[in-house]
């Protein structure tokens, strides 16, 4: 007898993409610097000002990446998380075929070539689920982009529907609520008593003129934050605070503040010892282990913080991945109805061109 499901839906995981050796690591920024949704400058002078800004980033970057090999686990990472992924959809599912396909922004897989696999593959139906929980319109709004170019020129004529943002979503939150009630756990059995201590939400940042011109994600990582320090009564602990704070600038403009630095010499004025969760990352990469786990680290160190403490991201944690099956399940036409409303909490006013509004696509 045939087990054949009855029908197939592809679950596109989208991320960044990052050098997966040290001579992708120009052609990468190249890329990335390339991108219209992250250096917004006119046309004529988008291809002389991204060679310079990838000349200049290019040595430090590099430096980072031989701190972890030569590349970065992101990819690996991410290939764990759709292995997960569909494990759990494989359960939940039970005349859906589900497969996980990954989309990288920057380098390898790229859109062009996962687009085609998926064409093959000849689904019924389309999921994209990029992996950032808020959406900017650098990340999964350039993400959403590229796939929808790529679906129209290798003829991907299928029901596509788009996860835009996801940044309450209950397991996403739990998830990392767990791991900072862990660590702050962790901090007060090893710091000397009546330490006190404080939360820095630490995200990556982006240039102010892009939130000013109407881009959500600043919000959206704030209302995360909130929603974390509620998992945990974070109000009711008399010894510890929290603050949100930017990391990453990676351009000259002004970048949202303050940033991580900042709020490091902040905790070491008021004598606190902090812990770090980067709630904008969902799996680790170049700017959790090199940023958070080295570079801030030492600097914390030179302020003289009483402590220093990094959260884990939730990368395989099961509370997210049933999140992220959630997300999926809420997506198809005629799911288990698990998750209907991806957008829990709306994604603003400013957030005009939200794939989630119109969430099906012919
Ligand atoms: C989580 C959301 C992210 C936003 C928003 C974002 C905006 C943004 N990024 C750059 C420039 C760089 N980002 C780099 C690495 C990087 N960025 C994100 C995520 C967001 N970026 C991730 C997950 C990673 C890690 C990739 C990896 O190493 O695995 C880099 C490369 C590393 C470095 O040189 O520091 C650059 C450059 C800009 C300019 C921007 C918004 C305008
Ligand atoms: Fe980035
Ligand atoms: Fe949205």
């Amino acid at each position: 007898m045939s087990d054949a499901k009855a029908r197939r839906v592809a679950v596109v995981l989208f991320n960044l993409g990052a050098p997966d050796r040290p001579e992708a690591i120009r052609p990468f920024l190249h890329n990335l610097f390339a991108d219209p949704a992250i250096l917004r400058v006119p046309p004529p002078i988008r291809p002389l000002l991204s060679a310079l800004i990838t000349s200049r980033r290019v040595k430090p970057a590099t430096e980072n990446y031989m701190l972890l090999g030569g590349s970065s686990p992101l990819l690996a990472q991410t290939e764990a998380q759709a292995q997960a992924l569909s494990a759990v959809l494989a359960q939940r599912l039970e005349d859906i075929e589900a497969r996980c396909f990954i989309a990288m922004r920057y380098w390898h897989p790229r859109a062009e070539a996962v687009v085609q696999d998926v064409v093959r593959w000849q689904p019924d139906e389309v999921v994209l689920l990029p992996l950032y929980p808020q959406y900017s319109t650098t990340t999964t709004g350039s993400s959403l982009t590229e796939w929808r170019a790529m679906a129209a020129k290798h003829d991907l004529v299928v029901r596509t529907a788009s996860v835009c943002c996801w940044y309450t979503q209950p397991g996403y939150i739990a998830s990392f609520a767990r791991l900072l009630a862990e660590s702050l756990e962790a901090a007060r059995m090893s710091l000397p008593q009546g330490t006190k201590l404080r939360v820095l939400y630490s995200a990556h940042g982006l240039p102010e003129s892009i939130v000013t011109a109407g881009d959500p994600y600043q919000m959206q990582v704030e209302a995360a934050a909130a929603a974390m320090s509620a998992a945990i009564g974070l109000d009711t602990f008399a010894d510890t605070d929290a603050v949100v704070c930017y990391q990453s600038r990676a351009t000259p403009q002004k970048w949202l503040e303050p940033s991580t630095e900042q709020a490091l010499a902040a905790a070491a004025a008021d004598r606190r010892a902090v812990v770090v969760v980067p709630l904008a990352f969902v799996s680790e990469h170049s700017e959790t282990l090199v940023e958070l786990d080295i570079e801030y680290r030492h600097l914390a160190d030179r302020l003289g913080l009483p402590g220093y403490v990094r959260v884990p991201t939730p990368t395989l944690d099961a509370d997210f991945i049933g999140g992220l099956s959630d997300l999926v399940c809420g997506m198809l036409t005629d799911g288990p109805g698990v998750c209907r409303d991806a957008h829990s909490t709306p994604c603003g006013a400013a957030h005009r061109d939200c794939p989630q509004r119109r969430r099906v696509r012919a």
